[in-house]
């Protein structure tokens, strides 16, 4: 495994400027090897600049990404994934009428015969893709010849993670990945992202909800408005207080003021009653 505290991709004060908006500035950054660091802000705040700029979509206005501690540019997203940095996104990267076999190795397929005769090595993409997932502990699937549309969202988003992993992954950004499903589902999703993890994958973990950050997350990353607003490790703030960060603590005070006032007009009008 690899050590656990190596960082395998970092950002140095990377700062993102577009026509008129300062998307990002001086934020701070590190993946360790085999460890999840959750990346927490509202609307707005940035991450998605963040998550391009790690994938090599963007390059920063300012700043430096380091890559195994070398300093590094990507010249596109192309060049960061064939250096092993993976971005799934939530609920694309899966093609529904598409079986999970063919599915997995989508761009990649298996080839067997020799050229010019050469075709697609269906059994070899459907033994894999099956075994990659079962792996995991996803086993409802056991037929790589099986759509995909019939799988869970959950089951989706491990296929996609599972096959990012395949092709050598070793840093896997993780876009929302949770935010479409059900507690159920979220709990497969939360699973393989340990599972991935004890492989000593670095896992970028983009999330709206502080209570699957806490359940997972080594490190912890809020964003508002561009800005590090807080850095620390599991167990230094419980998810309530994560919470209250990610919607500016102060700006959920007012919120909980305006509501207390409200409150006694909305619950001694009678019902049926107009005003
Ligand atoms: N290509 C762009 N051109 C101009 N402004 C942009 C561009 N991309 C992002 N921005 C701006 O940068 C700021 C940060 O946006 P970003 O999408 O990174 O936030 P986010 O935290 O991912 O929000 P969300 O959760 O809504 O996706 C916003 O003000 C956004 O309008």
């Amino acid at each position: 495994m690899a050590s656990e505290n190596r960082p395998l991709i970092e950002l140095q004060g990377v700062s993102k400027r577009f026509a008129g908006v300062q998307a990002l500035t001086d934020v701070s950054l590190s993946v360790p090897a085999g460890q999840v660091v959750c990346l927490l802000g509202d609307n707005g705040a940035g991450k998605s600049t963040l998550i391009k700029i790690l994938s090599g979509f963007h390059g920063p206005s300012e700043g430096k990404i380091l890559l195994d501690g070398v300093e590094t540019q990507f010249t596109d997203p192309r060049d960061a994934r064939a250096r092993g940095i993976a971005t799934v996104h939530q609920d694309i990267g899966t093609i529904p009428l598409m079986s999970v076999g063919r599915n997995f190795f989508l761009g990649a397929e298996p080839k067997k015969g020799v050229w010019p005769f050469q075709r697609l090595d269906i059994e070899k993409a459907n033994r894999v893709s099956v075994e990659q997932i079962r792996r995991f502990g996803i086993t409802r699937v056991r037929d790589g010849n099986q759509l995909v549309g019939s799988l869970s969202g959950g089951e989706r988003q491990v296929l996609a993670i599972g096959r990012a992993m395949y092709f050598g992954a070793r840093v896997l950004i993780l876009d929302e990945p949770t935010s479409a499903l059900g507690v159920k589902e979220a709990a497969t999703v939360l699973r393989f992202i340990q599972a991935a993890r004890a492989e000593g994958v670095g896992i970028v973990f983009i999330t709206h909800n502080a209570h699957h950050a806490t359940l997972v997350g080594d490190l912890f990353t809020v964003l508002i408005q561009g800005r590090v607003a807080a850095s620390f490790k599991r167990g230094e703030k419980s998810s309530t207080e994560l919470l209250s960060l990610m919607a500016g603590g102060e700006q959920m005070e007012d919120i909980a003021g305006e509501l207390a006032v409200l409150a006694p007009t909305v619950t001694t009008t009678p019902l049926g009653e107009t005003q």
